[in-house]
């Protein structure tokens, strides 16, 4: 290439001799070259750690999107599960769900491409005689396993299928995230909750370190659809998903220190999942309360965003200080929202990072003094998370070809 990089308002320039053709200009700034850097250099130290073993993040899966598999007993919750998260049906409305009869296939569609398999429970894929599956095409590509166990039915049964079920992948796909769900536990104490907790882990640990394995990837959630548990779950099994997530959290600790807030999460604003957050300790207040503040802005959204409006007033919209089309303004960084909490006096703001993620974050006390220094770290951060999507993007995600594993490129 024949480029020069030249220090802020950095410039790649054409020195090649001959007729001088206008060429784009790429402005890089040196963070975004260090991020790049360190990217391909933790790249290339992966591979070679691990060899062919650990999948590259950023080749393209040619097959596919990553795939997250529901599995468990009858009526254990999966497809419930599934519609709340991903579908928004109110939790109360699943009651009318009827039983699954084949593997339910969901394509989603948000800041990475995944899919989402929800199969039936009475089909026990490793024990049954009519049907023998494809184990490769189901558990090939897959991100995570999640098995869902009912606490407030008799679980052991379903432990017993959970273990045939580790034990059967251990062998083939060692590498396989798997995160049990116990689930539905409203209604039941916490001292409960976590005397369930503690049996299952026992019982699979106990049964797995007998068949000789140890340390397998294996996590345990407490959920309900019922309130914020579910999505906190999911958020938990997506941000592993994610390549260099330290990364991510290392610029929202960043921007929590230099603006001093309270808590900051990057939020998928159609699930309402975060995928990343500081490093301060985890909050299920802080996170309920930013989730709903993101469904205050998204109802809203649909109330007043999208009226028709007349000509003149769109030419309005568009012109100047924006000189934008109204559809690029959408997702814009001058896009976003503050509320104050009137409890504790501690404002939350939301900044849009691009039409799939938002910013999201609860400010001490009397930031809005500081509300234009605020305004400037969180520009520089919104600039490095585009930059961060970027330059993860796999190569064919650029050239429009589907997305691979953990790559998750925006568009
Ligand atoms: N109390 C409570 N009930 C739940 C929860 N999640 C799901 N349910 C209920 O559990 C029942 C079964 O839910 P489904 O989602 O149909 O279960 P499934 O695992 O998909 O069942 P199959 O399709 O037969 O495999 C429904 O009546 C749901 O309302 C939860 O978190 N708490």
């Amino acid at each position: 290439m024949t480029s020069a990089s030249v220090e802020d308002g950095d410039v790649l320039a054409d020195t090649s001799s001959g007729p001088s053709r206008p060429r784009p200009i790429r402005y890089i700034s040196p963070a975004a070259l260090n991020l790049h850097r360190v990217y391909e250099q933790n790249r290339q130290r992966l591979r070679k750690k691990d060899g062919a073993k650990v999948p590259d993040p950023t080749a393209p899966q040619t097959k596919g999107k990553p795939r997250l598999l529901l599995m468990g007993q009858r009526r254990s919750g999966k497809s419930s599960i599934s519609s709340v998260v991903f579908h928004k049906l109110p939790p109360s409305e699943t009651l009318f769900l009827e039983s699954t009869a084949r593997i339910q296939k969901d394509s989603l569609s948000s800041f990475m491409e995944f899919q989402v398999w929800d199969f039936p429970g009475q089909i026990d894929i490793f024990d049954n005689p009519n049907f023998t599956f494809d184990m490769d095409a189901i558990f090939g590509e897959i991100g995570a396993l999640i098995w869902v166990i009912d606490a407030q039915d008799d679980y052991l049964e379903a432990v017993a299928r959970l273990n045939t079920t580790i034990l059967h992948l251990h062998r083939s796909y060692p590498h396989i995230n798997i995160e049990v769900f116990i689930h539905k536990v409203d209604g039941l104490s916490d001292d409960y909750r976590l005397d369930i907790q503690r049996d299952v882990t026992i019982r699979i640990q106990d049964e797995l370190s007998d068949q000789g394995i140890e340390n397998a990837p294996v996590n345990f959630h407490l959920t309900s659809i019922y309130n914020h548990s579910i999505f906190e779950a999911f958020s938990k099994v997506i941000q592993k998903l994610i390549p260099r997530l330290g990364q991510l959290e290392a610029m929202l600790t960043n921007l929590c220190r230099t603006c001093r807030f309270e808590k900051a999460y990057l939020f998928d604003v159609n699930t309402k999942i975060y995928i990343a957050t500081d490093n301060t300790p985890e909050d299920m207040a802080s996170y309920e309360i930013c989730s709903d503040y993101v469904d205050v802005i998204i109802d809203f959204t649909e109330v007043y965003g999208s009226w028709s409006r007349s000509e003149k007033w769109r030419e309005r919209l568009e012109g100047e200080p924006w000189a934008q089309p109204l559809d690029e303004q959408v997702a814009c960084e001058w896009a976003e929202s503050g509320m104050v909490l009137a409890d504790a006096r501690r404002p939350i703001m939301l900044r849009e990072v691009d039409r799939f993620l938002a910013l999201v974050a609860i400010m001490k006390e009397g930031s809005y003094e500081k509300m234009p220094q605020i305004n400037m770290n969180v520009d520089v951060v919104v600039k490095g998370l585009t930059d961060f999507f970027e330059i993860t993007k796999s190569k064919e995600v650029s050239a429009g070809g589907p997305p691979g594993l953990a790559s998750p490129g925006l568009s």
